[in-house]
């Protein structure tokens, strides 16, 4: 194939930039502890100066993959499978959702939601950050709204971001990893006077799993 014919298959998301694939626990949020598929998609242009996998941000790096060997390889371990990244929503998720649940799958996303919500989801976890606000109507479809506290400032951005948000969606306060032992205690004290808010820690790297 020609880079011109790849770069069409991948706009049209019968191909995606696959940086890497695995059977896990999903550490974060509502679903925690629950074992799931992960499929890291590369591609980011947001550009959070803390973000743990900065390795995908660059969509080159990453091989384009045919979707239909992604979903075949996922449904082979689990039921659940976690699209994550980089930014998938970078990327078309029509074709990849629709192929997972034709399968029987349960579909989640990891997303920013700073661009167009595409694909067909069971679950949405929408990280939101202050570069590239997210779009209107991941607001209103989002399951879980998960705030990365970096400083005190950002519980002021959480409580922005809540207010945004539909009335079924639980709302999540995560520490940043490499501040956790100082922003814990700020998580804590307003998770206790704001009890509309629970904590979310990343608890995969507690255990030392991927
Ligand atoms: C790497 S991102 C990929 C998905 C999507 N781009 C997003 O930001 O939601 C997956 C999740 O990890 C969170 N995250 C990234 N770096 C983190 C860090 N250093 N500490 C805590 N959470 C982090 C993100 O906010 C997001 O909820
Ligand atoms: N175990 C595990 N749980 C996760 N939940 C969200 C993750 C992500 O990077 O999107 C993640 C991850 O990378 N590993
Ligand atoms: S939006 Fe997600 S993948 Fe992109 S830089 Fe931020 S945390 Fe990393
Ligand atoms: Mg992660």
């Amino acid at each position: 194939m020609t880079k011109e014919e790849i770069s069409q298959l991948v706009e049209e998301g019968k191909m995606l930039p696959l940086m890497e694939e695995f059977y896990t626990i999903q550490g974060e949020g509502y679903h925690k502890g629950t074992a799931a598929y992960f499929i890291r998609i590369g591609g980011c242009d947001v550009g959070c100066h803390w973000c743990d996998v900065k390795e995908s941000w660059d969509a080159e790096k990453h091989p384009p993959t045919a979707t239909e060997r992604i979903v075949s390889e996922a449904v082979k371990y689990s039921k659940t499978i976690v699209v994550t990244g980089g930014e998938p929503l970078t990327w078309d998720m029509t074709l990849l959702t629709q192929m997972l649940k034709a399968e029987g799958a349960q579909t989640h996303i990891e997303t920013s939601g700073a661009y167009t919500l595409t694909g067909k989801w069971d679950w949405i976890c929408l990280s939101p950050k202050k570069l590239k606000l997210p779009t209107k109507e991941v607001y209103e479809k989002a399951n879980e709204l998960k705030v990365i506290i970096f400083n005190k400032h950002d519980l002021k951005f959480a409580e922005e971001q809540a207010a945004k948000v539909n009335k079924d969606c639980i709302l999540y306060l995560q520490p940043e990893w490499s501040v956790r032992d100082k922003v814990v205690p700020l998580i804590v004290d307003f998770v206790m006077a704001n009890p509309q808010w629970k904590v979310s820690l990343q608890t995969h790297k507690y255990l030392n799993i991927p």
